[in-house]
């Protein structure tokens, strides 16, 4: 791995470490930019509230965008009456309310939320579910990769708080921001979509690290380290659809897996710091695999003790999920921690808005979550409380919305 490889990979799992750092990631990515600094009003907007990501482009943003520190993911599904017509223009009020927030423009017709503020690497990203092909009569143009994921042992899922016909993922680097987004694309769908369900997330601000490194996530580990990098010879084909891809609408679009993991963090706080580190596979310090080196050393699965044993232990996190483990199975993971108060038991409910990116997810999330229901010593400390699958399409041009290729061709 080149030191420029390196540098990639952390940028796509972390929070930007310092604003110098958050200022690279987007030179880097070519991603990210500055809306006008300055307001008549009042004194030039810092870095953090300024940097813009574009909406428009082949692909959508909030895929390979750096992880923001706020997020929401929202799923919709549409009134009985909203049809294929329906769909259509919510995409396109959606896609172009999205682009002026984006951009910096606040909602006119919103409340003021953000007003002071600029887009902070806002990024709005849409997707479609399952059931949304049966609600617009598009049945015969459904992605065979949206099939239902299978069930797995170790899953709990709530029905009401799982799956819905179209899927919103807004992330931003300011709570208000993010907030403000959310509410603007409520009231834009008001009418032709109603709420299902609506998960708030968060990780680390940019800044807030001394040095940069992936995020932690509620367990303390470091999160993030060995996702794939857009440097990486097989990253696109992993992770998109190609240009001649099937179905033909999709071409530069990604399936999303969201679930929602809790995590029983009484249970996972007793556990002494060597058998959590035991079963993850890396230092809890600093992230470091057990066979050594520092966070981005590759991780050594042969390696063994005198004795024999290996390492990684045979049902360490790192080791089962794998691509090595898995026939070569790789995903993106661009996940947000959540915290939702406490249960009736008094235990948090906190945990994982996990997420993951793939070209073909029977291929990839479904591969490894399978082989981590069979044996990942993490999944003693987790439970899988709701789950969906969503085909987010390629991004629009100007002047286009997204999903425009499904919907009136
Ligand atoms: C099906 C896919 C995965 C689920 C579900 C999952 C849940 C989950 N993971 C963590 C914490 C960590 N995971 C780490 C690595 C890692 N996890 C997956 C897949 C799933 N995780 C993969 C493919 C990998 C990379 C493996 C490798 O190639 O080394 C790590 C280590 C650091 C890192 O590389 O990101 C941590 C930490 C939690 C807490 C969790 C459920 C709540
Ligand atoms: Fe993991």
């Amino acid at each position: 791995m080149t030191e420029h490889s390196i540098s990639r990979r952390r940028l796509l799992g972390t929070a930007t470490a310092t604003g110098v750092a958050g200022l690279a990631a987007g030179a880097a990515s070519g991603a990210i930019g500055h809306a006008a600094a300055s307001t008549p009003a009042g004194p030039a907007l810092n870095t953090l509230g300024s940097a813009t990501v574009p909406f428009h482009g082949t692909r959508q943003p909030g895929i390979t965008t750096p992880l923001q520190s706020r997020a929401h993911l929202v799923a919709f599904d549409l009134v009985p009456d909203a049809g294929r017509r329906g769909a259509a223009a919510l995409l396109r009020r959606w896609s172009t309310l999205a682009a002026e927030l984006m951009a910096g423009r606040p909602d006119e017709a919103g409340t003021g939320i953000a007003d002071d503020a600029g887009p902070a690497s806002l990024t709005v990203t849409f997707g479609f579910g399952h059931s949304f092909f049966d609600a617009t009569g598009l049945v015969e143009r459904r992605p065979a990769a949206l099939a239902p994921l299978p069930a797995f042992s170790n899953d709990a899922l709530d029905a009401s708080r799982s799956e819905g016909d179209l899927w919103v993922q807004v992330g931003a680097d300011d709570p208000l921001v993010a907030f403000g987004a959310l509410r603007a694309l409520r009231r834009a769908a008001a009418g032709t979509a109603d709420v299902r369900w609506q998960m708030a997330g968060f990780s680390r601000s940019p800044g807030a690290t001394a040095r940069p490194m992936s995020v932690r996530n509620l367990m303390g580990q470091v999160d993030g380290t060995n996702n794939p990098s857009p440097d990486d010879p097989d990253f696109d084909e992993r992770i998109f659809v190609p240009a001649g891809g099937e179905p033909a609408w999709m071409a530069h679009g990604s399936y999303a897996v969201v679930r929602r993991i809790r995590m029983l963090l009484d249970d996972w706080e007793e556990l002494p710091g060597e058998e959590r580190e035991r079963v993850l596979g890396r230092r809890r310090s600093d992230g470091a695999p057990l066979t050594g080196g520092d966070e981005t050393t590759p991780v050594d699965l042969a390696a063994t003790h005198p004795d024999g044993q290996p390492v990684i232990a045979g049902n360490a996190h790192v080791r089962v999920s794998a691509p090595e483990s898995n026939g070569g199975a790789t995903m993106l993971r661009r996940s947000f921690s959540y915290h939702d108060g406490a249960l009736e038991d008094g235990a948090p409910d906190a945990g994982l808005l996990f997420v993951c990116w793939q070209a073909d997810p029977l291929r990839s999330f479904v591969t490894v979550q399978r082989k981590l229901d069979r044996g990942d010593a993490l999944s003693t400390f987790v439970r899988h409380e709701s789950s969906g699958l969503f085909a987010v399409p390629g991004g629009a041009a100007e002047g286009e919305y997204v999903g425009q290729a499904l919907l009136e061709s």
